[in-house]
């Protein structure tokens, strides 16, 4: 089973938001990172057919003959119905999405509402949700009846730090045997669960591959070096992309990206995904690094 996207390519008017996308993905969680703007959600809502005016061409799981749901999505802005419970929401979108019985809608949403950690909610009516219990219901409904492609335009803005590790648990159990494709400018979010990350940027990719291939292609960039305090620190960052900055014993110590020592006494240190991020956004997203 695999999707795959051959020269994707989409613009609004004369922004050329996707210049040249090509993927091939088989089961697994694939992340997608990027600044503000770069056109995950285009890209997300072009695989999930809400925007059909793009260039290219979109190859799909068949699963026809096996009446099986071939997508799940969890947009980027997740409402639902207000006036309906959890349950009535859930129960409405598995009927539209599949002509299962009531029995077996019923019994997944059972398991779904346990996975996502909403079992007392049930009867609660989506108006009266935390923003954070609303985007669990959000990832339910993506997750209902198993789709074989499952798109997740940040799904963890708003879940709280048990509910991230949660998240991060559950999908990586799910990935075996399905396409995730997860979008988030939350590095942390996609590390140690990725089969690949692709990082979008002025419309392709402009690298891609396992997170230890990423980390290697970004070797000889990141510095450490140490101040002898926050004025000293401060007066020569001024031009400087800085990753981290921590205290060591009396000392203030800082992460650098460059391509060059930065200073003569810096040392070179493994980069982490954090560092891979802002090797590619280092002029334009200095603080979006999470
Ligand atoms: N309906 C639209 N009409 C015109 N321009 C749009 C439309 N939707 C998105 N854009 C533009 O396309 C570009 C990509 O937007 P998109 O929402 O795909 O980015 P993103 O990577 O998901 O951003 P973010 O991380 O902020 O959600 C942006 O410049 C945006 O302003």
């Amino acid at each position: 089973m695999s999707l795959q996207l051959i020269n994707v390519r989409k613009s609004y008017g004369k922004n050329q938001v996707l210049n040249g996308i090509d993927i091939k993905l088989t089961n697994g969680i694939y992340g997608f990172l990027g600044a503000n703007g770069v056109g995950k959600t285009t890209l997300f809502k072009i695989i999930s057919g809400f925007i059909t005016d793009y260039q290219g061409k979109i190859i799909l799981p068949d699963v026809n003959e096996k009446k099986e749901v071939v997508l799940g999505f969890l947009p980027q802005s997740f409402t639902g119905y207000p006036d309906m419970t959890i349950q009535q929401f859930l129960l409405y979108l598995g009927s539209i999405k599949s002509n299962m019985s009531k029995d077996k809608l019923n019994k997944d949403i059972d398991e779904k509402l346990d996975l996502f950690n909403l079992e007392e909610l049930r009867h609660k009516k989506l108006k009266e949700l935390s923003g954070g219990q609303i985007r669990r219901v959000g990832l339910a409904q993506a997750f209902q009846l198993n789709p074989k492609i499952i798109m997740l335009d940040e799904p963890t803005t708003g879940l709280d730090p048990t509910e991230r590790i949660k998240f991060k648990n559950y999908i990586t159990g799910a990935g075996h045997d399905q396409i995730i494709l997860l979008s988030t400018h939350i590095v942390s979010d996609l590390e140690s669960i990725s089969k690949e990350i692709f990082i979008l940027k002025d419309g392709h990719f402009v690298m891609s591959g396992t997170e230890k291939d990423l980390i290697g292609e970004c070797s000889g960039q990141v510095w450490e070096a140490e101040f002898k305090n926050e004025l000293d620190l401060h007066n020569q960052m001024t031009d400087q992309t800085v990753s981290m900055i921590y205290d060591s014993e009396e000392k203030k110590k800082a992460r650098i990206i460059s391509s060059v020592p930065p200073f003569p006494e810096a040392i070179q240190v493994t980069p982490t995904l954090n560092d891979v991020y802002l090797v590619n956004f280092k002029k334009e997203e200095r603080s979006s690094v999470r």
